[in-house]
Parts: C-alpha cells; structure tokens; sequence
C-alpha cells in the first residue's frame, strides 16, 4: 500500500505508552506524536524510537518513518487521535484537541482511570470519544526506548468509526479488541492498578515484588477493601485475568509456591519492568494516585463506605512525591494493617 493511503493517527502524549504505539504502528499507518518539547528533544537526539517487547522483538524506527511534533495543531490531520497522557492532564488536552481535530475523528483514551474518556467527551462534542486499555507494561529505560515488559491485548470500546483502524493495530502486531462492556474493563484494571502504587513504594521490579508474600499482602489489603466498595457501589469489574477478580485477594495472599502455580500468568513479567507510578516517582513527576487508589476512595464516600487503606497508599504516596523513604514489605504491611477498622469479634 502507498504510505499515502495509510491513515493518519495523532498519538497525544509522547511518553511511554505513547512512545511505545507510535514506534509500533508506524508501518501500518503515517504516525505523528504529540509531546513536550523536552520528550521530543530527546527522540529526535536519540535518532528516533526503539522498542521491544519480552518476546525478544525488537525494532529502531527512524525520525523520518513517524512525525514527532510539539504543536497540537500537528493533531488537524488526523484520522484517529490516541490520548496517551496521565489522568491529570486529560482535561488540558481535551481543551487543546477542541477546534483543531477534524469534525467526527474519533478519539480513543489509552489511560489508566475510570473517568478520562468522559472528560474527553465533554469537551469533544461531534467526536466519538472511546475508553481503551492498556493492559501491559511499558518502561521507558532511555528516552526514545521503550520495553514492553508484560502481555495483554488493548482493549476498546466498540464503535463503527474505528472498522478501518482494527485492521492497523492487528498488522502491528498488537491487536485492538473490541468490548462491549469497557467500564467494567476499567474498574477491573483499577483494581490491578491499586499495585501501581504498592510497587512505586517498594521501589523493586513488579516481578520482584508479586514474588513476595508480604507485598502481595499490601495488594490484598488494597483490593479486598476496593472490592467491597465496587460492591457498594454496584460496579462489577470484568474478569481480565484468569481468575474472578473477587479471587485475587485470596490468591495473592496465598504462600509463595501456591502462587507461582496457581497465577502464573501475573508473574510472566519481564524482570525490569516496574509501574508507571514507579516511573513517575523515579522522574519526580506527579504520579496518577488520585485517580487510581483515589478514586476508591471517592466511591466509598459517595456509598456511605470507607477505604482507610487505599487512602492511606494516596497519602504515602503523595509523601512520596515530596521525599522518598524506600519501604520493606513488612513495614508496609503493618501500615496499612494499623489504619484498618477492626471488625467485631
Ligand atoms: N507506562 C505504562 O506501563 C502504562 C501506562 N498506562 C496508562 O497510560 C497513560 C499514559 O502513561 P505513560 O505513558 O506512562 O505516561 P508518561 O508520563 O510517560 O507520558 C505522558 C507524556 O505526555 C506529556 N503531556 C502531558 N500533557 C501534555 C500536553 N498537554 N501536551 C503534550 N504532552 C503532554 C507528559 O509530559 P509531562 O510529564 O510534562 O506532563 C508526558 O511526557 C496513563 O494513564 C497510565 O496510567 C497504562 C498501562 C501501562
Ligand atoms: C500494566 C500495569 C498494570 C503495570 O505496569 C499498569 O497499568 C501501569 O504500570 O500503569
């Protein structure tokens, strides 16, 4: 096919997601990046993307094959916008996509969160905006070098307008499914999520931490106390892993053998790889905490419910921001277990 007659995406956020799906779907479609003049600084300096994935892919993708731009407006030619930012800022760029994406585009929001495709929509009237989710892990190591470290399909929610982009993601080799049912995907993530946090404290690659009894405790806490609000609040999250989400508490609790048996897929997990709140802290960036184990937090109160748990993870992490203290699995534990009500005996 001639380059001409590829689509044209805009990814919206050039980090490690958006790093990562440009350098992927550059063959299949004429790319241009969007990001902060730093970001793009560093690509141009590094000669363009790498990526590679725990399969053993690998590829460099040069300048000339994706577009890297700091101007929004790069965005006007665009047949499919993806929003690769972090929750903070989708209200930002949703300002900035108004009035330069062409009338009807669809936009697709790549982020971790319940709410960044509504945000989206209420300022893209005239646009399907559409939730997605990225279910595996990205590192940025260098700037410009971008490993996947974990599996997973994207995931989005099904609409005509995206039939021609299926067909890009597939010949990429990271095919799109179409869902039906995308809140429920996205209150299923939250729920993995909530270790985002866990890890950015632990400051030890995921696979590192998920092999620890006792890390995976601190999960636990965070999860049997998010579901029991997803409860009260009659949200029901999507079975994304093997097993019933309601089961993850009791397997992540379980001794070290049992689990490596019984969830070997949630540790088939590149040895580097870490969360994106880890790679926040790491870069003293505000991390997306509020948006994650704050909002359990936020339901639990709108249903009558608390989550002292998961708002004592916002509130260590927002220390965090400020000064780091690297914590031990135990002494997390005890944390959160301190800041538990007691229930009746
Ligand atoms: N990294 C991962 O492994 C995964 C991430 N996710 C989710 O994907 C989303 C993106 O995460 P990630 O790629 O890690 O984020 P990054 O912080 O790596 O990338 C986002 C980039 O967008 C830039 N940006 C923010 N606002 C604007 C703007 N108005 N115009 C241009 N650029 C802007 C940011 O700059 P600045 O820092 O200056 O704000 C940053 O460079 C998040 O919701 C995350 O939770 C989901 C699955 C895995
Ligand atoms: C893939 C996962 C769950 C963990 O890396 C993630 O979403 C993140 O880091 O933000």
């Amino acid at each position: 096919m001639s380059v001409h007659a590829l689509p044209r995406i805009a990814i919206y956020g050039a980090g490690s997601v958006g790093g990562y799906l440009a350098a992927r779907l550059h063959e299949h479609a004429r790319i241009t990046c969007i990001g902060r003049r730093r970001v793009i600084d560093a690509w141009r300096i590094h000669g363009g993307l790498d990526w590679s994935d725990l399969r053993g892919g690998h590829e460099h993708v040069a300048t000339r094959d994706v577009e890297l731009q700091v101007d929004p407006f790069a965005a006007a030619k665009a047949h499919l916008v993806l929003v690769t930012v972090k929750s903070a800022a989708t209200e930002t760029v949703a300002q900035e996509l108004a009035g330069i994406i062409a009338p009807g585009v669809p936009v697709v929001s790549f982020q971790n969160g319940l709410h960044n495709a509504a945000i989206l929509r209420d300022a893209l009237p005239g646009h399907p905006v559409l939730a997605g989710m990225v279910p595996f892990n990205v590192l940025q190591r260098i700037p410009g070098d971008f490993h996947q470290g974990s599996g997973g399909e994207l995931m989005v929610e099904a609409h005509d307008s995206l039939a021609a982009f299926f067909p890009v993601f597939e010949a990429s080799g990271l095919p799109l499914m179409a869902r039906p049912d995308m809140p429920a995907v996205l209150a299923a993530k939250l729920l993995l999520n909530l270790n985002n946090a866990i890890n950015a404290l632990a400051n030890v690659p995921l696979k590192d931490e998920l092999s620890q009894r006792d890390w995976r405790r601190c999960l636990a806490l965070a999860q049997r106390e998010a579901l029991a609000v997803f409860a009260a609040a009659q949200v029901q999250p999507a079975k994304l892993t093997p097993l019933r989400p309601q089961w993850l508490p009791r397997v992540l609790e379980m001794p070290d053998s049992w689990f490596r048996r019984l969830a070997s897929r949630l540790l088939a997990i590149d040895p580097v790889a870490r969360s994106s709140m880890w790679e926040d802290l790491e870069r003293g960036r505000p991390t997306e905490v509020d948006a994650i184990n704050g909002e359990v937090v936020r339901i639990a109160a709108r249903h009558g419910v608390t989550a002292p748990v998961n708002a004592r993870l916002v509130a260590l992490i927002h220390e965090a921001e400020q000064a780091r203290r690297t914590w031990s699995a135990q002494a997390l534990l005890a944390e959160l277990h301190g800041v538990q009500v007691p229930t009746a005996a």
